[in-house]
């Protein structure tokens, strides 16, 4: 039998850097900024949730389920994880942000296979040098930890998932895998560099 695997989109955020402009809906390329991410994550997983705090409307023209933070107030993404963890039946959900374009095509299977080898909890996607605390794979049942961790006022994603059985995933053979646009001169950027490849 094979596991089922659904996705959350985190675009929650309030996009300071960005200038207050919704991250997942500025354009990159002729595309919303999720529809890249959409695009890489569609193919491996089952289900895709939104998470979104604005423009709900707008997110939902994408054709998937749109969530809102049950705890509100801008907690972070943890709370954009929890309320997505509370509306799945999958075996495991991806977390990846709105804001990542390039992820990996088998991004999945090498956190699935990385939380397999070392009987963990959850995984957790590395560039080679640094984690990327925002890109993981998890069972739903941590949600009750999650929960617990963040009323208690945490709000660090690293520091969450140390406390568990996590294995890590390197994607070192991928230099752009998880190139991330928080300014307009990095999606400026980006932008051109798509062009030219
Ligand atoms: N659900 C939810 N997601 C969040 C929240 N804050 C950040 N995120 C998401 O977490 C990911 C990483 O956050 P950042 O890149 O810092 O995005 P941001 O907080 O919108 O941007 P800045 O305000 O410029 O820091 C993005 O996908 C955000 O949408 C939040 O309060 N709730
Ligand atoms: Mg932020």
């Amino acid at each position: 039998m094979s596991l089922q695997i659904d996705a959350v989109i985190l675009a929650g955020g309030m996009a300071r850097r960005m200038g207050g402009d919704d991250k997942g809906l500025v354009e990159l390329n002729g595309k919303a900024m999720i529809e890249h991410t959409i695009e890489r994550i569609k193919p491996q997983v089952k289900e895709i949730l939104i998470n979104a705090n604005r423009n709900q409307t707008r997110y939902a023209e994408f054709g998937f389920t749109v969530l809102s933070d049950e705890h509100t107030g801008f907690l972070g993404p943890l709370a954009g994880t929890i309320t997505a963890m509370g509306h799945t039946q999958a075996d495991y959900l991806l977390v990846v942000p709105c804001d990542c374009p390039l992820l990996p095509r088998d991004l999945v299977a090498r956190l699935l296979a990385a939380i397999e080898a070392n009987d963990a909890e959850l995984a957790v996607a590395s560039d080679g040098e640094r984690e990327q605390p925002v890109v993981m794979l998890l069972k739903p049942s941590l949600r009750e930890s999650m929960t617990a961790f963040l009323e208690a006022g945490e709000r660090k994603i690293d520091f969450w998932y140390a406390k568990h059985r996590f294995a890590v995933a390197a994607f070192a053979d991928q230099p752009n895998a998880f190139v991330n646009v928080n300014t307009p001169e990095q999606k400026q950027r980006l932008a051109a560099e798509i062009n030219q490849s």
